[in-house]
């Protein structure tokens, strides 16, 4: 029998029809949102290639949160587009990625039903329940309500629902912002390993630190608009931008 008359068995490709067409390359073209009048997201172009971790690092306000939701397809930007390896954004673009957002978004039910929800929901195999919650550490709390875990527990959780969906694109934004060390220990784990097996991470954060750590690129963001996207080492090692080079000293950035 032929790959292409095998049913389909899971996998990364969670409930589409297999095989499936690549989502990256990703390119950003004017992507502009207001607020309050103001363009907080302002004619932004971006690209970003086929692998690899991404870091968005920039002041407060700068518009990091709402880059990612313009990107994951959560907003519709008032003026420009993404499109997904030459196809616009669209739904099943969306479903085929998923987003970690600071505060974690959890159900109201036990640790397992959490993931159970998830993995039923793309017609995933229900049996990746374990190893999901064993990656995440929190294999002895399946049974445990979702709502009495620690901070870190909850955030490890919201990862674990997100990597069930079986991500070509996986988003964070600030995912271990205020988490106890153990944590983000194991949120960096999974998202080196997740980069290593070809998911394509974008990650928000504060932490300059935690962007050196893990991610291959740089984009700094400074009042809406993308001042610098270079290599992280590059990005470290002299930043272009004067916004960029007073953030990197700890100065504060307006
Ligand atoms: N619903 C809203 N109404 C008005 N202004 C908003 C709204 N949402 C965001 N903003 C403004 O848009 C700008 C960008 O917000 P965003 O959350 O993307 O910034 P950020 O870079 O993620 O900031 P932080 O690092 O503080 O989380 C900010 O000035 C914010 O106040």
């Amino acid at each position: 029998m032929s790959d292409a008359a095998l049913p389909f068995l899971g996998g990364r490709a969670g409930a589409a029809a297999s095989p499936r067409a690549p989502l990256l390359p990703m390119r950003a073209r004017g992507l502009t949102l207001r607020r309050g009048g103001v363009a907080v997201v302002d004619r932004i172009d971006l690209d970003l290639g086929l692998r690899g971790c991404t870091a968005i690092l920039g002041p407060n306000g700068a518009g990091k949160s709402l880059l990612l939701r313009l990107l994951h397809g959560l907003e519709p930007p008032e003026a420009g587009a993404v499109t997904w390896n030459g196809a616009p954004a669209s739904r099943e673009v969306t479903a085929r990625q998923a987003l970690v957002f600071q505060t974690p978004v959890l159900l109201r039910r036990s640790v397992g039903a959490n993931l159970d929800f998830v993995l039923r929901a793309r017609r995933r195999d229900r049996g990746l329940r374990a190893a999901l919650l064993d990656r995440v550490g929190l294999g002895d709390k399946a049974d445990r309500p979702a709502r009495l875990l620690s901070g870190g527990e909850k955030q490890r959780l919201a990862l674990a629902r997100a990597l069930a969906t079986g991500p070509d694109v996986l988003f964070l934004d600030e995912p271990t912002a205020s988490l106890d060390p153990g944590s983000v220990l194991m949120i960096e784990r999974i998202v080196r390993e997740e980069a290593e097996r070809g998911t394509r991470l974008v990650i928000v954060t504060h932490d300059v630190a935690q962007a050196r750590r893990l991610a291959d690129d740089v984009v700094f963001l400074h009042r809406g608009r993308v001042i610098e996207h270079a290599p992280t080492d590059t990005f470290f090692a002299a930043p272009a931008a004067e916004a960029a080079r007073d953030f990197l000293a700890g100065r504060i950035v307006l």
